[in-house]
């Protein structure tokens, strides 16, 4: 398998291809499902006063880069 290359995720974000929000802006988690890359939780998002959710990718040492990729390619109804 493929590795990730060191700071592969904070390039993308620094390059302005992924919209970092800290974690500590989102509250009162419930879950609400598990899909294919991990658990689903429903936030409320401070400052917006949006109700989203939020899915966490399972992350170990041997994730493939595509993996990651789909993940954050992913769009809502996809
Ligand atoms: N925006 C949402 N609003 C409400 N529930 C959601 C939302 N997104 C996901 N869920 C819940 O979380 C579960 C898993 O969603 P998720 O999209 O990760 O999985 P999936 O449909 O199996 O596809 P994938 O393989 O892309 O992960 C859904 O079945 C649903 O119950």
């Amino acid at each position: 398998m493929e590795n990730i290359p060191k700071g592969w995720l904070e390039k993308a974000i620094s390059e302005g291809h992924i919209n970092y929000i800290d974690y500590d802006k989102f509250t009162d988690p419930i879950e609400i499902g598990i899909g294919g890359f991990g658990k689903v939780s429903k936030y409320e998002w401070r400052d917006s006063e949006l109700t989203v959710a939020l899915k966490s990718l399972k992350v170990d040492t041997n994730i493939d880069e595509r993996i990651i990729k789909d993940f954050i390619n992913e769009r809502p109804g996809k």
